[in-house]
């Protein structure tokens, strides 16, 4: 016998609740507030899972609804990806004003969910494996499509192309901007968004990812921290789902020089195996493993002090340091329209200082510095505060056993790590203890910074020169869509 739900059981009050046929059979349909479809059929109950419904299209007499469900749940038959299935539900309202009724409320709900409608996607056909084409085709582009955004899609042709787009786009076109690809193309649109005069309004366009580059820390870094899977799929639920969550947005500074970084900062070892293992691209993530196993063998330690305000609860590390070599923030001249950095008082705070050599300068905005790295597990994306890791002398033998450990984030366990949250640093950079007519390099979110002397393409220019800098950090500055 055909019975409606119970109110009891319906997670949301019913919006509407009619009979229809499906299969051929008539039965009891609702869509509750929720966006929960409940129906009868073979006199069991199913329903599709919560906010899953992505758009809906009337043929002839019937509704097609396309909905995502969990994997494992629900019904029908569909395309299996990540933890996600798609799936369409068919019914058939028995009258035409009863099919009326429910395009409307179902039209009602969709609205109501605050979803994007027009999205700017970047491609980066060179990140990665260079599959990013294919991911966006195969992955992304359709489930757009069946959530009926519309897309205005932009491969990027070169480095800082998207920058370039992004600095004088028509920001109210769009609701939001998509990045198929690794984290640099994410660090060139936050850059480009920051160097424009209404730098303010345009921080709040929320930023999705597609992870279809080497890295991908930032879509891991969302996705794990709610238990989901970093795969294509589930980041472009995400960003259909449409719920945002703000970034902290760091300023790096030499003098006038700006650059904005939202993933991480390194000098020494990550710096090194980050940057000069590009020789390694066509391996995909494994350049990092193989390339880091080497550089391990023939060590290097590298000169230098760092200097860094402490965040409440870390004021044990380091030693007291005098503000002395600390910049005051340059003025604003009045062709200076973008965003200048956050106005800290950094001469007035609590400075510590470490002082070399080190092995490794690591600082982390979010958790993931790549899909396999955990670099930060206590890092949070608008705490206000970078994460600190910092290792000094290490044996070999402990240091590739650490390597090991980046994996689960228990790396920042281990004696020969310190591990802290700072407010502001300074850097002061030198040369290698082996050979010292040889320096490092400084990379941020994956790019070169600075080269120092004799370092690895030491003849291709950088933004900032192998010298001091100085980063302080601004509060949930951008906006990223997010799982939740
Ligand atoms: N058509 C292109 N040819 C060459 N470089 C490009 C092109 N389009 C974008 N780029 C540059 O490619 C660089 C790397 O891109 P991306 O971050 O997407 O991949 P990745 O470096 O493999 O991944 P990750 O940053 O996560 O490690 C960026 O600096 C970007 O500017």
């Amino acid at each position: 016998m055909d019975h409606q739900p119970e109110n009891d059981q319906l997670s949301s009050p019913a919006i509407i609740s009619d009979r229809v046929q499906v299969n051929g059979i008539v039965t009891p349909l609702t869509l509750t507030a929720d966006g929960e479809l409940w129906w009868t059929e073979s006199g069991r109950r199913k329903s599709t899972a919560v906010k899953d419904i992505l758009s809906f299209v009337v043929e002839s007499n019937k509704v097609r609804v396309k909905t995502l469900v969990e994997r494992g749940g629900g019904i029908c038959c569909g395309e299996t990806a990540g933890d996600y299935a798609r799936k369409d539900f068919v019914f058939e309202p028995l009258s035409d004003e009863s099919r009326k009724l429910w395009c409307d409320k179902l039209h009602q709900h969709l609205e109501s969910l605050g979803r994007p409608k027009k999205l700017l996607v970047f491609v980066n056909p060179f990140g990665g494996k260079k599959s990013a084409r294919k991911i966006f085709l195969e992955k992304v582009k359709p489930l757009f499509e069946d959530a009926d955004i519309q897309l205005e899609i932009q491969e990027t042709k070169y480095q800082l192309h998207a920058k370039e787009i992004v600095r004088s786009m028509d920001v109210s076109k769009y609701d939001g901007i998509v990045c198929v690809s690794g984290d640099g193309v994410l660090v060139e649109v936050v850059n480009g968004l920051l160097e424009r005069a209404d730098w303010r309004t345009a921080l709040k366009l929320p930023i999705g990812m597609v992870p279809a580059g080497s890295g991908n820390g930032m879509i891991k870094s969302l996705l794990d921290t709610v238990g989901i899977p970093c795969s294509p799929t589930s980041a472009t639920i995400s960003i259909i789902r449409g719920h945002t969550r703000s970034l902290d947005v760091a300023s790096i500074s030499q003098g006038t020089t700006k650059f904005f970084s939202v993933l991480m900062l390194a000098w020494g070892l990550v710096a090194d195996i980050d940057i000069e293992s590009e020789k390694f691209r066509w391996m995909g993530s494994a350049r990092f493993d193989v390339y880091g196993f080497q550089r391990i063998i023939c060590l290097r330690q590298y000169n230098g002090r760092i200097l860094f305000v402490p965040a409440p609860g870390f004021e044990s590390y380091g030693q007291p340091a005098s503000c002395s070599s600390v910049d005051k923030e340059s003025p604003i001249s009045d062709k200076e329209l973008g965003y200048q950095g956050p106005d800290a008082k950094l001469e007035d705070q609590e400075w510590r200082e470490i002082k070399g050599p080190f092995v490794s300068v690591w600082l982390h905005n979010v958790p993931w510095g790549a899909e396999n790295t955990l670099a930060a597990p206590n890092a949070k994306f608008s705490d206000g505060f970078l994460d600190l890791i910092v290792m000094k002398d290490c044996p070999k033998l402990a240091l590739l056993s650490l390597m090991t450990k980046l994996s689960d984030g228990t790396h920042v366990q281990s004696p020969y790590v310190a591990y802290l949250k700072v407010k502001a640093f300074v850097l002061e950079p030198g040369a290698r203890i082996d050979e010292p007519d040889k320096e490092g390099i400084i990379d941020s979110d994956g790019e070169v910074l600075a080269r120092g002397r004799r370092s690895y393409k030491c003849d291709q220019k950088a933004l900032m020169s192998y010298d001091k800098l100085q980063i302080t950090v601004d509060q949930g500055l951008a906006t990223l869509f997010s799982p939740e």
